[in-house]
């Protein structure tokens, strides 16, 4: 894109001030262009257009989004150059394209208007968009980023109202730098009130996004299993009206199903879009995201599809682990990733395993998931599935029985959504039949139970926590040897997985190292028989059962 350099034009502007910009410019040239390699001199720096200049800045424009972005690294070096250059300090505002020039320009006439008709507007940074302040008065992180992304296209904080410094790192590895506000804001339409006025919020139809309201922050239940995760989300949002914090970026949550990763990320874009809504977010399942570039494909729109995620603020994709074994959409979220990552806007990726385990992932995806902060959730430990099924009981305004409760908190243990399925279908009961007790929910429940058992428990585990009851090792209790202090555990081990797993002898005795099935039966029944006599077997039973479920 060639820019045009016709600064009078409409806007009535004195071309002297396009002169001086560039003669400063010409004089900072010459300190910069030694400092830069060939290549990068002339492909990126010699290209950009000095067209105006006040005081305190020197406005620059540059071709295009990606120059803009491959730039900003070099702000502070031009602002070195043109103090040594000259005998006076300015600093750099760059601008994307005619458009975000003339936009420059506009709010430059508009401001020198302002102050000669009305002394009580002061503007700060004639060439941002009026945008929303916090409630220090401190420009806002993500609508500087709109600002800046939006100069080229339509932009979202247009009709808001304050004006911003220019966000950009200081030093090309820096992630998130925020510079402060350099002057006092005042202007009519503006508010210090942390939610922007209703007529400021002008959402580009691209990023209006749906978050479920009910996954929220104030509704998740922080337990020892996702604290990092939660702490970790909770200052990506905050960070978005809150610039002294520069979180990791990328965020990389893994673990199992239905153990709060959707919660979460929907959280963080409630949380963002609650208190700046002009934030550019979009929130996906990586199968939208596929089954979009796959349309793409089919309509060659690249660049459609590009500039949507391209120029997002905040990027939250879901199920990464989709993306396996699909070549191309790798690659085109490699250049996603890259592009967001370096425009500093932050990316929270879910996945159900850690990225080593994606095994037809490619290496320079992995490392770069793995760049900023990888978390893991965990299953819940019983404490916090206690807390979140009296939590949802509340929230329902259901009374339940405190055993009824515990009793789902002991026996489902893996997943979140099946620990609420089971509330669920005890309330249900309760409505039908307009009553519950532990008996009914016990019976209602034991299909569901039985199956999370099953995938809770495994023969190992079962080993684990019985030889670990004994006092024995593990490999005593799957050795041949006939010592009583470990064929007795051993027994234990073997009944429980007849009884919790429904194994047949054939299988306890693989598991257990056996060939004869006899001796196996026979234990089981040796102990079962034990047990409706034996008080002390019941104690020691009761227990380990008692440690198999609250794992
Ligand atoms: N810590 C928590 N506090 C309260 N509710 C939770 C918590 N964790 C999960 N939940 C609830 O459990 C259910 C399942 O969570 P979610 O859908 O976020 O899981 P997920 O990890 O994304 O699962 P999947 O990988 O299968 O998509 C949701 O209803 C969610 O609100």
């Amino acid at each position: 894109m060639e820019l045009n350099m016709n600064l009078s034009g409409n806007l009535n502007l004195d071309n002297e001030q396009a002169a001086l910009a560039g003669s400063i410019w010409h004089n900072a040239l010459k300190i910069i262009q030694p400092q830069l390699a060939k290549m990068l001199f002339v492909t990126w720096v010699e290209p950009l257009v000095p067209f105006y200049v006040d005081e305190n800045y020197l406005y620059l424009a540059v071709q295009d989004n990606f120059s803009y972005r491959y730039l900003l690294k070099y702000v502070n070096l031009f602002e070195e150059a043109l103090a040594a250059s000259n005998s006076f300090k300015l600093q750099v505002k760059l601008f994307v394209g005619n458009e975000g020039m003339q936009q420059a320009l506009a709010s430059i006439k508009a401001s020198t208007f302002n102050n000669s008709t009305d002394n009580q507007s002061q503007v700060s940074d004639p060439g941002q968009p009026n945008l929303p302040l916090d409630s220090n008065n401190t420009a806002r992180k993500d609508t500087q980023k709109t600002a800046i992304n939006n100069t080229t296209e339509t932009s979202t904080a247009e009709s808001a109202g304050g004006y911003v410094t220019v966000e950009r790192p200081s030093s090309p590895t820096s992630t998130k730098t925020t510079t402060a506000p350099t002057q006092t804001i005042s202007s009519a339409n503006q508010t210090t009130n942390s939610s922007p006025l209703a007529a400021e919020i002008v959402v580009n139809p691209l990023y209006q996004q749906h978050f479920r309201r009910d996954y929220r922050f104030d509704n998740f239940i922080v337990g020892p299993n996702n604290t990092m995760a939660h702490a970790a989300c909770l200052a990506i949002a905050n960070s978005y009206f809150n610039p002294g914090q520069k979180p990791y970026n990328p965020l990389f949550l893994y673990g199992g199903s239905g153990l709060g990763k959707t919660h979460l990320l929907n959280a963080v874009g409630n949380m963002v879009m609650q208190h700046r809504p002009n934030t550019k977010i979009l929130y996906l399942q990586t199968e939208e995201f596929v089954n979009e570039f796959i349309a793409t494909i089919r309509k060659q729109n690249y660049n459609v599809f590009r500039n949507k995620y391209r120029n997002c603020d905040l990027l939250l994709i879901d199920d990464i682990q989709f993306i396996e074994g699909k070549e191309q959409m790798q690659e085109e979220f490699f250049y996603t990733f890259n592009a967001l990552y370096e425009n500093n806007s932050y990316i929270i990726i879910t996945c159900d395993k850690h990225p080593r385990y994606l095994v037809t992932l490619e290496d320079r995806l992995k490392t770069r998931f793995l760049s900023g902060l990888a978390c893991d959730i965990n299953p819940p430990t019983y404490e916090t599935r206690m807390a979140i099924l009296q939590a949802r009981a509340q929230s329902l305004q259901e009374n339940i029985d405190p055993d009824i409760i515990s009793y789902i908190a002991k026996n489902i243990s893996l997943n979140i959504r099946e620990l609420e399925g089971a509330l669920n279908s005890v309330l249900a009961i309760k409505h039908l039949s307009g009553y519950i007790n532990l008996a009914l929910a016990q019976k209602a429940l034991e299909p569901v139970i039985k199956r999370n058992m099953e995938k809770t428990v495994s023969p190992d585990f079962i080993a684990d926590v019985v030889a670990n009851y004994y006092n024995v090792s593990k490999a005593q209790l799957y050795s041949r040897c006939k010592e009583s202090k470990f064929t007795y555990p051993r027994h234990i081990a073997m009944y429980f997985c007849r009884e919790l797993l429904d194994m047949t002898y054939a299988d306890i005795s693989q598991a257990f190292n056996r060939s004869d099935h006899t001796t196996t039966r026979n234990a089981c029944l040796k102990i079962a028989k034990s047990l409706s006599s034996d008080l002390q077997l019941q104690k020691e039973l009761a227990n380990i059962q008692k440690s198999l479920h609250e794992q």
